[in-house]
Formats: structure tokens, sequence, C-alpha cells
């Protein structure tokens, strides 16, 4: 059996640069991923797709990424996903577990196919689930240097909310793109930086629900160094000064009876 962890997407920083004639807006992000996540196990045999875990009941195993995925390689295997992220929520789930198919069937032979990109925006960045610059519509990747360690706090309030819809609520879609990206020496660097962007899907994401921001207020009321919502929303996160700091946040906000999770950055995926 191949087990292929798919780690939470988090757009620490996502400028909308411009829309393409065909609908989808051009991006600018700072992308990392979270050392919490879904997992893919795959075992050869028909293709296949079960699913457990917290998340999934949200899911179908009809149309899931995780087949698509399967199917645009050829790849024969049984798929156990295991849900730990939510579902519809800006790190990029399925984006993530289609990657992590992809990952795994790899190593069973199949080889990387191109334009992974029409299985969903975020799949390119997810292959690597490294930080990145992402560009285009998802598929320019630039790999960037380790980030600082963080002590990350993701904070989901229980509704889904559908990317297409957030896109379309945005009053201007041709903001700057992100000033240069420097090697970061510390996280006083980083939040130096972030601070001078942001994620412009933030406001329509408010006004489409408004919990998000009590989210972002809550954060910042534990502490949190940098409270901002990643990629479309609902899931923010919290940048904490230690882990001691990140596990009280994420204790005290589950109260509210949010998904609220205390995390460090992902390392990358094992290859093997
Ligand atoms: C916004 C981002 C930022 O990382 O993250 P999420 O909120 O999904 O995590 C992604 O670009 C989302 O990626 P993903 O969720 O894979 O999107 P897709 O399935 O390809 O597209 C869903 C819909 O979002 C809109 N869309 C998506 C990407 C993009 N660059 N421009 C768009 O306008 C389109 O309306 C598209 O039909
Ligand atoms: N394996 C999967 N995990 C999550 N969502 C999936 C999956 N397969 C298909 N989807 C569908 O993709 C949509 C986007 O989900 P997801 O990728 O989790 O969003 P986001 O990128 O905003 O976190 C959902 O509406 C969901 O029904």
């Amino acid at each position: 059996m191949i087990i292929e962890a798919a780690p939470a997407k988090l757009n620490l920083a996502l400028h909308v640069t411009g829309r393409r004639p065909d609908g989808y807006h051009l991006l600018d992000s700072l992308v990392c991923f979270a050392a919490v996540g879904d997992s893919i196990a795959l075992t050869p045999g028909p293709l296949s797709l079960s699913i457990d875990g917290p998340f999934a009941a949200g899911l179908s195993t009809d149309d899931n990424l995780c087949l698509r995925a399967a199917r645009l390689v050829g790849g024969q295997a049984a798929i156990r996903l295991t849900k730990a992220l939510p579902v519809a929520s800006g790190i990029g789930g399925g984006s993530a577990d289609a990657a992590a198919v992809l990952r795994g069937l790899a190593r069973m032979g199949h080889p990387l196919p191109e334009g992974t990109e029409r299985l969903g925006a975020d799949v390119p960045v997810c292959l690597a689930s490294t930080p990145a610059r992402m560009q285009g519509v998802g598929e320019v990747l630039t790999p960037l240097p380790a980030l600082p360690p963080l002590h990350l706090v993701l904070v989901n309030p229980g509704i889904a909310v559908p990317t297409p819809a957030i896109f379309a609520g945005l009053r201007s879609r041709d903001n700057p793109p992100l000033p240069p990206i420097p090697a970061f020496a510390d996280v006083d660097a980083l939040l130096g930086w972030l601070g001078t962007t942001r994620n412009d899907l933030q406001p329509p994401a408010i006004a489409a629900a408004p919990v998000i921001a009590d989210v972002l207020q809550a954060l910042e009321g534990q502490g949190a160094r940098l409270a901002r919502m990643s990629g479309s929303g609902a899931t923010c996160f919290g940048i904490f000064a230690d882990p001691g700091a990140a596990e009280r946040a994420a204790a005290a906000l589950a109260r509210n009876g949010w998904w609220a999770v205390a995390t460090e950055l992902a390392s990358a995926p094992a290859r093997g």
C-alpha cells in the first residue's frame, strides 16, 4: 500500500491581478503548506474510492477529484481518502487530494501528467507541497526557499464557501501584484512583508459570510501576530509567537464550535 499526505494549502498572501477572457482570474500568491491535512492510501487494483475521516460526510465518492486525477493518468488503484480537512474551505483540500493521488500513482509507475491545473487551479502547487509563489491561474510556480518556522492556528467556522461566488464578488480585478518576495531571515521579516500584502478575496468572502470577520477578530483576540483568510475562505489562519500560544488559542476557538487546530508548516512530501 502507498500512503501520501495531502497537506492543507495556505495562501499567506493572495492578490488578484486580472482576469482571463475565459473568466478565470490571474493570481499572485505566496503559498505554503501546513502539517495538517488529508491522507491518501493507494492499493493496486480496479479504480475505486472510499472515504473516511471526520469530514467524509461532506463528500461524494462519484464526482471526486481523487477519481478525476486517477483517470487523467489511467491509474488503477483502490483509493482510500481520509478526510481531515473541512470541504470547500480555502485550504485546497480537493486539490491537495488530487495531487496526492497523482504523486502516489507516479510511485506506481504513472508519470505525472501535464496540465494538472485542469483538475483544479491549486493542483500544480499542491503537487510539490512546498512554499511557492503561484501566478497565472495557478499554473505558474516559482519555488521559494524554506520559510521560517511558523506557529499556526487554522480556524474554520463550519460554513462551506463556494469559490466562484467569492471571485464574482470582487470589486476590483486589476490589483497590484505582490511586492518582490525576499528570502525571509526570520518570522519578523515574514510578518513585516505580509503586512504589505493582502488577501483580495477576504472582503467579498466576509460580505458573503460575515462570520469570517468574527473568526479573524477572535484570532487577533487570542494574540495572533497576523490573522488572515486563506484562498476563497472560509478558513482563516493566525500566526502566533510560540507553540504554547497557538495551542491555547486553538483550544479557546474550538469552544465556539469551530474547527480549530494548532499546527506548523509541513515538511516536504517524502519521495519513494
Ligand atoms: C482561490 C484559490 C487560491 O489558491 O484557492 P481555494 O479557495 O480554492 O482554496 C484557488 O485559486 C482556487 O483553486 P480551486 O479550488 O482548485 O479552483 P477551481 O476548482 O479550478 O475553480 C473553481 C472556480 O473558481 C474560480 N477561479 C478559480 C481559480 C482562478 N484562478 N480564477 C477563478 O476565477 C472559477 O470560477 C472556477 O470555476
Ligand atoms: N477530494 C475532495 N476533497 C474536497 N472537495 C472535493 C473533493 N473532490 C471534489 N470536491 C469538491 O470540490 C469543491 C472544492 O472543495 P475544496 O477543494 O475542499 O475547496 P477549497 O480549495 O476551497 O478548500 C467542493 O465543493 C467539493 O464538493
